[in-house]
């Protein structure tokens, strides 16, 4: 599979310049982030844009990059180049994915679709997230309109309720996912002090909660929880109390994203009764290794785990059976003071030696940094926030120009570092420990 990628794109860019045309979304990263500032609420960029703590490690994922330095390669023909890898069996187009991320609805409502289209028509997989704002099957059928079978992996946040996680996983199968993709690091959400301090959770409104409220196990729950309720709230039964304006909207919110008849929305009592039944199964913190089993025993899909940053739990994986580890600190969302996803990422590797490939994600913001990670050893990268904010700003096509964009810059780079092919890509690339100059000291 060669490639011109790196190359169209720029012509395509410069070209509508020459007409007078600027890209739909801003090039560089940071302008981007700022671009989606302006456009989002401030709740839902708080949402997306934040991490825990004092955001240090998403500070460390950024500057792990920052540390790492490319050297070049010169006279070694790279007139066709090749972006290509094998996963789970299958030739992809490109080492990119696209990171399962909830709530898209922050970012532009029917935002799981779009995006998904967008990687639909790259060839780039998408990771379709629990907390998505739409249920997988509309996401698979706009992603099979786009590009029939179009390749898509259903990412899970293991529920307290087994028979929810067995129903999702059947789901996700039924729906042509390629492979469910574990995320270990979020039993329980991150403290985040951007959503804290204006109190904002948007579950607890309705939002991201689309896999739930159109699962048949999950909709049990919530008949029993909303029957439950019913018999117990017997006229006369306590105080009447006044509610704010503010828990006003969240209920609007709530009943507005909750399937089904008004009416009968406002008679069942379900609406809420859902973001509680979700806000009680979400995830279950007593998971182990054991655990697995139960998963395998379910389906035959590669099982991807995200989150692996210790060689130890790299190490286990590989034994446990799994297909693959996903190297990830969400983005820096969960812990404060982590390790930086980068910096882990060549023990995981190291540890796992080969015997299943090592995905990665957290703070890939362009095609080198893409290059790095995969030179590090990642078999292939996934992209995160820098998509949310090409969706705010331009939905499809801005998620379109994004991936388009950063396989470019891989393109271009792999070819200016004088390596032909993605899969050739290895640490030789690299100055050790990005010192950028002892390399040349030991050169072959
Ligand atoms: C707004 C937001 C929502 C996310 N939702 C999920 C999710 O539902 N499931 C999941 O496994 N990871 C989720 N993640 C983590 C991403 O999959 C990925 O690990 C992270 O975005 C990588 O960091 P970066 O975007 O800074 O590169 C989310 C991240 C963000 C920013």
């Amino acid at each position: 599979m060669t490639t011109s990628a790196g190359r169209d794109a720029q012509s395509e860019i410069y070209r509508a310049g020459v007409a007078g045309r600027r890209p739909r979304i801003p090039v560089g990263f940071a302008q981007l982030e700022r671009a989606a500032q302006r456009r989002m609420s401030r709740a839902a960029f708080a949402y997306v844009a934040g991490s825990a703590g004092l955001e240090r490690t998403a500070d460390a994922d950024l500057d792990a990059f920052r540390r790492r330095r490319i050297v070049a390669r010169v006279l070694r023909d790279v007139s066709s180049r090749d972006l290509s890898v094998d996963l789970f069996g299958v030739r992809r187009p490109t080492p990119l994915l696209l990171a399962p991320i909830g709530v898209l609805e922050l970012a532009r409502r029917g935002g799981d679709a779009a995006a998904a289209r967008a990687a639909a028509r790259l060839g780039v997989p998408a990771m379709l997230s629990t907390q998505a704002s739409q249920p997988m099957e509309e996401v698979a059928a706009a992603m099979d309109a786009a590009a029939p079978g179009a390749s898509r992996w259903f990412q899970l946040y293991w529920s307290s309720s087994r028979e929810l996680v067995a129903s999702l996983v059947e789901r996700a199968e039924r729906a042509g996912c390629e492979a469910i993709v574990v995320t270990l690091d979020t039993h329980v959400l991150g403290w985040r002090p951007r959503d804290l301090a204006l109190g904002y959770l948007p579950f607890s409104r309705g939002l991201g909660i689309a896999q739930y409220t159109s699962d048949p196990v999950f909709q049990g729950l919530v008949r029993e929880r909303a029957t439950r309720k019913r018999t117990s709230d017997r006229p006369g039964g306590g105080p009447a109390t006044t509610p704010t304006p503010a828990a006003l909207a969240s209920f609007a919110s709530i009943l507005r994203h909750h399937p089904g008849p008004l009416r009968e929305k406002l008679r069942s009592g379900e609406p809420l009764a859902a973001v509680e039944t979700f806000l009680d199964v979400f995830a279950d913190p007593s998971l182990t290794w054991d655990d697995l089993a139960f998963l395998r025993e379910r389906t035959r899909l590669p099982i991807v785990l995200k989150g692996v940053l210790h060689p130890d739990d790299a190490r286990r994986a590989v034994d446990a059976g799994v297909d693959a580890v996903q190297v990830s600190t969400h983005g820096g969302r969960q812990i404060d003071g982590e390790v930086g996803a980068l910096d882990a990422l060549p023990g995981v590797v190291d540890a796992v030696a080969g015997r299943i490939p090592v995905l990665f994600d957290s703070g890939i913001r362009g095609g080198s940094d893409a290059l790095v990670a995969l030179a590090l050893g990642a078999r292939a990268v996934a992209i995160g926030r820098p998509y949310v904010y090409a969706l705010a700003l331009a939905g499809e096509e801005g998620v379109r120009e994004l991936l388009r964009n950063t396989i470019a810059e891989l393109d271009i780079t792999l070819g200016l570092a004088g390596v032909r092919r993605v899969a050739d890509l290895d640490p030789s690339v690299l100055a050790p420990s990005g010192t950028g100059t002892s390399v040349l000291a030991g050169g072959r």
